[in-house]
């Protein structure tokens, strides 16, 4: 039974790294000459290494033993000359496996970014950003060991115990057979350490992702948990992971060094029955001392290797809970594409229908819309109110495909927003989140943030338009001046405004702001409000808001309340 399942794990493990090498074989694939030339490169340098040791017996026997200086030269010279090629070959190698890898990680790192960049919000809110940094950084470079410089440096392992092997055996192959009695042991060792260490390395993963975690929220939410008085608490968070962390860590780090450490013991052991048995060859006159040096060093070179495959393969072990994680991003499934037929409108003109649209959260008992329909017309500012969590911001969601409905259709100009394509359905409608973020650049950056052609007329315009300017000119450099990250130098309702303004400039036939006015004073609300009924003119405008005073200003206002749509008066 213990066998069978020992088995099992086994075969599940090696399953596992066969599973995480096969999906990232396609990053590797561009690189692979490069791959290819640094492994025949650190070949040439193993080869080199074997006749080192070859001519090391020859200059033993020729010129040693016999103190015979003028027999010196000759092999000295070849060895010279063998060790340089050798050097210059390993140099090489190593440069060109670093570009190689270091070229498959930056495509892989922006893979990675890519998916982030089509999933739904859902993904986010399930995975904190923390953890998912540390995917973009020690994951990477764990899966940098199995996926890059790991597949050269075993390649050029096994050539090296090959090499070495071959020439031990060339040389005295009864003494090589003792010698390699070694190997059965250690690779029975490494074998169990392999298993220990992989489930260690997972633990170790998953603690420092969720060690990130209590970081990012610590700096993200620095004054809160100061003004809270939570910072104990927070230290505690960290302890507790910190201290996951260090023990997984600690397994791993124990298995890796018992795994270097026997495998010395064993060097020594066998080194040393070798040297025995050489001795007594030596005085019954089978083997010159040039050539038990040689066996000797053979081995030395052997062990060498056999130890960096032992090493790689624990690491490997490791490499493959990271590449999991990786694969976990990578492979996470998108909810929102494009159809393969979805196709780009020829002129929108703005009008937005929902057709009976419902939606459920997954875990939710009601849906947060239920058959849901309404109409938006270009020209016309409509105003969307309800209370907290009745689904107002789900609807702007819905409008950029953030997300699809579970049922019913949402249409602009007609076309079903599923046979549109994400780039020109999310061109032609803007929505301004209630939380939109801002960038950490300067005051014009992020007014220009997606619209580097936008003039400074424009843009000038624009930001009185959304009551930028009123403040811009007071701030140190003033377009120029630096924001901070997500803007913290600004105050929230001047984020707002900028976050309104990059809006504005993106000129788009639909415009949706979620709770505009929020945090503004009466004048600035005000005059925004007499920008966006301006705008309106000439464009679709829902503004979501809990603020009725807006509703004076609507041509339409539709309310929503317990998941339908109950009043919609002109
Ligand atoms: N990704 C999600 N998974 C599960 N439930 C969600 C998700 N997003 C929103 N909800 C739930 O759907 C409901 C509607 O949320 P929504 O943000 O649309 O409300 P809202 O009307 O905009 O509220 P508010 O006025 O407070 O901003 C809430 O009960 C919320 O908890």
């Amino acid at each position: 039974m213990g066998g069978r399942r020992a088995g099992s794990t086994g075969t599940h493990r090696s399953g596992r790294i066969a599973r995480v090498l096969r999906r990232l074989r396609p990053f590797a694939r561009p690189h692979q000459g490069l791959f290819v030339a640094a492994a025949l490169l650190l070949l040439v340098s193993t080869a080199a290494q074997t006749t080192t040791v070859w001519l090391f017996g020859r200059l033993t026997d020729e010129a040693l033993v016999h103190g015979a200086t003028h027999r010196f030269l000759g092999p000295a010279t070849a060895w010279l000359v063998v060790a340089v090629a050798g050097a210059a070959a390993s140099y090489a190698g190593h440069l060109l496996q670093a570009r190689a890898s270091g070229r498959l990680l930056a495509d892989l790192r922006e893979a990675m970014l890519a998916r982030l960049h089509v999933l739904s919000p859902a993904f986010f809110a399930a995975i904190p950003a923390g953890d998912l940094l540390t995917r973009f950084d020690s994951d990477l470079d764990a899966v940098d060991e199995l996926a890059g410089s790991g597949l050269v440096e075993i390649a050029t392992a096994v050539t090296g115990v090959i090499c070495f092997t071959a020439a031990a055996f060339l040389l005295r192959w009864d003494l090589a057979l003792l010698a390699c009695a070694a190997a059965p042991l250690y690779w029975l060792l490494t074998r169990r350490l392999t298993a220990r260490v992989q489930i260690a390395a997972e633990r170790q993963r998953v603690a420092e992702g969720q060690l990130a975690a209590v970081v990012e929220e610590n700096i993200s939410a620095a004054a809160l948990v100061q003004t809270h008085g939570m910072a104990a608490h927070e230290h505690r968070r960290l302890r507790r992971h910190g201290v996951a962390w260090f023990d997984a860590r600690l397994v791993a780090y124990r298995v890796a060094t018992a795994n270097a450490v026997l495998a010395t013991l064993l060097e020594t052991v066998f080194v040393l029955a070798v040297l025995g048995v050489g001795s007594w060859e030596i005085s019954t006159g089978r083997l010159t001392l040039g050539g038990l040096l040689s066996f000797a060093g053979f081995l030395g070179y052997l062990y060498g290797p056999v130890q960096e495959l032992g090493t790689l393969v624990v690491s490997i072990g490791a490499a493959t809970a990271s590449g999991d994680r990786i694969l976990e991003l990578l492979d996470h499934p998108v909810e929102v594409r494009d159809a393969p037929d979805a196709g780009e409108p020829h002129r929108v003109h703005g009008q937005v229908r929902f057709d009976r649209v419902s939606v459920r959260f997954p875990a939710a008992s009601t849906p947060v819309l239920d058959q849901v329909s309404f109409v938006l017309r270009p020209g016309q500012l409509t105003v969307l109110t309800g209370g907290s969590g009745a689904g107002k911001s789900t609807i702007t969601t819905l409008l950029v495909r953030l997300r699809d409905p579970n049922s019913g259709h949402i249409l602009l100009d007609g076309y079903d927003l599923r046979s549109l394509t994400l780039a020109s359905l999310r061109r032609a409608v803007t929505v301004v989140a209630q939380d939109s973020p801002l960038l950490d650049g300067t005051l014009w950056a992020n007014l220009t943030w997606g619209i580097p052609d936008a003039t400074e007329p424009q843009v000038l315009a624009t930001a009185r338009a959304a009551g930028v300017d009123t403040f811009a000119r007071a701030l140190p450099n003033g377009y120029d001046s630096h924001l901070g990250q997500g803007g913290r130098l600004l105050s929230g309702g001047q984020r707002r405004r900028v976050a309104i303004a990059r809006a504005l400039l993106r000129d788009s036939p639909v415009l949706v702001l979620d709770e505009p006015t929020a945090g503004l004073d009466d004048r600035t609300a005000e005059r925004l409000v007499h920008t966006l009924r301006g705008l309106a003119a000439l464009r679709t405008v829902l503004v979501v808001t809990h603020d009725l005073r807006l509703a004076a200003d609507a041509d339409s206002l539709l309310v929503l309340d317990g998941g339908h749509l109950t009043s919609s008066p002109a």
